[in-house]
């Protein structure tokens, strides 16, 4: 599929040459080749008499290495020329699938509550351009992703774009998930059901606060950016972590679930909602200070597919010293003796689970895992598993400098006696069973104590002393193309 051809452009004739790498012409003003490759072109389209047609593709911004701007080209010609050499580029593009309808759902409330107006101002011109039917709903309050994902014609679009931030995309992967399962007749709730992936990507657009995920996928939060890579059509596939309290799934997530410090620190975020971003700088310190220690005890299934991870588990697991007992073999991990004010063992159960217990103040996970790379911790979409990190009890100084490192995506910013971490397919911790409980008005056991998971950036109060995590490996596909 190539072509190429004389035509007019800006009164100017130029040559102009299709290939299934590059589109190329010279620029009429600067005489410089114009190269753009076919990844980046979003759509052609002719005029009516098909005298002339246009490109729309997605160029480099000059000025930063990860934005894109929206680029535009019209060649015109004789009919014959024209109808020729834009079937070539349509040909391609039909074979080369770009996303031509979507669902986009826009929260109001993210970040500096601008997303209508920006979707409005910025996004909906773009698609309209291009062409794009787009189905715009904007949500009138929680949880209503999963509400209007439950009965949508999902064969009626190419993508579901969830415009928001980071805790807005996790409420648009929990919808999806949760509608695949109700189609392939999967019970979402059994932590050991085997999920059935959505068939259709998510595209983000971001309108947050953090927007980490956008960030991790295009290396920038520009919104132009993250329309234009939607409209590449390329996707990843990404991964997320259920989690699960008494045989019923509370949420998955797709950035960072952490329970204890972290939970309590959303939690306080929350609070302080009206704070703006600011709360992030303020609240998390504040919660620092007031860290509580969980006695806990963790089971965790050892991921089948560790190998082929770099993180310090790995080691941690080597380092362990193993004595068969009976069934089980009861491992000490010297580190843990040394920090932990609970006595730390390891009991590998024959089933697979092992068993550890500690007084800590996190236990968390991050469905986009971070990997150290040139010197900085890097995301990673689609990783083999899930690394489980283990805050144990230590002093401030030492737990401010080690969330620092974190803050400033250090390497080695879980080298540290009381940080344990293990690559798992899942995991469950269990509150100390000097947990204080109340009995309900239906006669069921809750806890009297306040405990908090952070699911991307949304606080899950738990109801009872245990709580279960499931590792869903490239469950969704996700618009773009990461920058690492
Ligand atoms: N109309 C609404 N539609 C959907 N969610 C809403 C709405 N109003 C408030 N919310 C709340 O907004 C939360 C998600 O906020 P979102 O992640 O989009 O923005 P943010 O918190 O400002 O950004 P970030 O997560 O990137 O820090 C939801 O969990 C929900 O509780």
């Amino acid at each position: 599929m190539e072509g190429s051809g004389q035509f007019i452009v800006d009164g100017q004739h130029v040559a102009a040459e299709f290939t299934s790498d590059h589109l190329i012409w010279t620029d009429t003003s600067s005489k410089k080749e114009v190269w753009v490759e076919t990844d980046n072109i979003i759509c052609c389209t002719t005029t009516t008499e098909e005298t002339g047609f246009e490109v729309v593709y997605a160029a480099k911004s000059k000025k930063n290495d990860s934005k894109l701007r929206e680029g535009r080209i019209v060649f015109s010609g004789p009919a014959d020329k024209v109808r020729i050499f834009s079937r070539i580029i349509q040909g391609y593009l039909a074979e080369n699938k770009r996303p031509r309808r979507l669902l986009i759902l826009i929260n109001p409330e993210s970040g500096k509550k601008r997303g209508y107006k920006d979707y409005v101002n910025k996004v909906q011109p773009i698609l309209e351009r291009c062409g794009i039917q787009a189905e715009a709903v904007v949500t009138t309050g929680k949880g209503q992703p999963t509400e209007i994902l439950g009965d949508y014609d999902l064969d009626s679009i190419d993508g579901l774009v969830a415009m928001g931030g980071d805790g807005f995309y996790c409420e648009c992967l929990n919808g999806l998930i949760v509608r695949r399962q109700t189609d392939a007749g999967v019970d979402f709730n059994d932590s050991t059901a085997e999920l059935s992936a959505p068939t259709i990507p998510i595209g983000i657009l971001p309108a947050g606060t953090g927007d980490y995920v956008v960030q991790y996928l295009h290396g920038t939060r520009c919104l132009v950016t993250a329309v234009l890579r939607i409209l590449m059509g390329k996707s990843v596939n990404t991964n997320s972590a259920s989690i699960h309290e008494d045989n019923r799934c509370l949420a998955h997530s797709g950035l960072v679930l952490g329970f204890g410090l972290f939970g309590d620190m959303m939690h306080n975020c929350e609070k302080y909602r009206w704070m703006g971003s600011n709360r992030y700088n303020i609240v998390p310190i504040a919660s620092l200070l007031r860290r509580r220690t969980v006695d806990v005890e963790i089971e965790y299934l050892p991921a089948k597919s560790s190998a082929s991870t770099s993180s310090p588990s790995s080691r941690d697991f080597k380092r362990q010293i193993s004595l068969p007992v009976g069934n089980y073999k009861v491992s000490m991990a010297p580190r843990l003796r040394r920090q932990s004010s609970v006595p730390d063992i390891l009991i590998n159960i024959t089933n697979g689970w092992q068993k550890t217990t500690g007084r800590v103040y996190a236990v968390d996970t991050h469905p986009i895992v971070m990997a150290a790379k040139d010197g900085r911790m890097r995301p990673c979409f689609g990783a083999e598993n899930l690394t489980m990190t283990v805050t144990d009890k230590c002093s401030l100084s030492k737990h401010v400098q080690q969330l620092s490192l974190v803050n400033d995506e250090k390497p080695d910013c879980y080298n540290f006696d009381f940080v344990r971490q293990m690559n798992v397919d899942a995991f469950k911790v269990r509150l100390s069973s000097s947990t204080p409980l109340r009995i309900t008005k239906t006669g069921r056991k809750e806890l009297d104590k306040n405990f908090f998971i952070n699911c991307d950036g949304e606080a899950i109060r738990l109801t009872t002393p245990q709580f279960e995590v499931r590792f869903h490996r490239n469950i969704v596909s996700l618009f773009g193309t990461p920058s690492t």
